[in-house]
């Protein structure tokens, strides 16, 4: 795990590009295709900022989603229905490049749903994303994986759905651990003193919360973290 502290926000966009675009390229030149794995919250503003300055080939790019909430997607609430509104505009990417819910199903129905849908685009049932950009809550949460839920423990299923969700709204779907510690590259990115202290409870004192879980087996995570969240470490 590798922590890189910048003096703000504006700062995380630039880190968070750079970054984007090397993985980005590095995977498409490899494999001949780019599979990222996008949150929300935060996430969304640093990626509409970073992303349009990425230099790369968008048409290799496979999007899907770390978590997303079962609610329509013209919802304030949907993570893709955001980054259809303010991202998709400002690249080159088409709306038929992410994988997305299937709407008008259970949070149940929706996760193995996607779960197909990932098969599909990965060839088999070896999700290895080569990028997941994650955030992370005051509570250490990141995806839809919440401290002390029985989902951090989920093995054999790579999408669950979870239907309790503390952070609302209540009903989503998520990656689970295998999958993202699967990855090649997991990038955080955190800003704001009300991350500071989950952040030294993690980095420092290690913690046991689901973000201090994420730790990619043949892989790299990338803390992404501006003053005021690093002000405990
Ligand atoms: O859809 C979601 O709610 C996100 O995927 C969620 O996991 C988010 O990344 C964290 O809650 C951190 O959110 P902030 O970065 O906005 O604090």
């Amino acid at each position: 795990m590798t922590t890189i502290k910048v003096r703000d926000e504006q700062e995380i966009i630039n880190k968070l590009a750079s970054y984007i675009e090397k993985i980005s390229n590095d995977a498409i030149n490899s494999r001949g295709r780019f599979y990222v794995g996008l949150s929300g919250g935060s996430t969304v503003k640093y990626l509409c900022e970073s992303l349009p300055r990425v230099d790369t080939e968008w048409s290799k790019w496979v999007l899907a989603f770390c978590d997303e909430r079962v609610v329509a997607e013209d919802s304030e609430d949907s993570t893709f229905g955001t980054y259809k509104r303010r991202l998709i505009p400002k690249t080159g990417l088409k709306n038929s490049q992410f994988i997305v819910l299937k709407q008008g199903v259970t949070a149940q129905e929706a996760a193995v749903e996607y779960t197909q849908q990932l098969k599909i685009a990965f060839n088999g049932d070896n999700f290895k994303f080569d990028l997941l950009l994650l955030g992370m809550g005051p509570d250490g949460h990141t995806c839809s994986l919440f401290p002390g839920h029985p989902l951090l423990d989920e093995v054999n299923l790579p999408v669950a759905a979870i239907t309790d969700s503390p952070k609302p709204p209540p009903e989503r779907i998520t990656l689970t651990f295998p999958v993202i510690n699967n990855a090649r590259n997991c990038i955080f990115t955190i800003s704001g003193g009300e991350k500071a202290d989950v952040v030294k409870r993690i980095l420092k004192d290690k913690e046991d919360l689901p973000a201090g879980r994420v730790n990619p087996i043949a892989g790299s995570a990338y803390w992404i973290v501006d003053d005021a969240a690093a002000a405990k470490l």
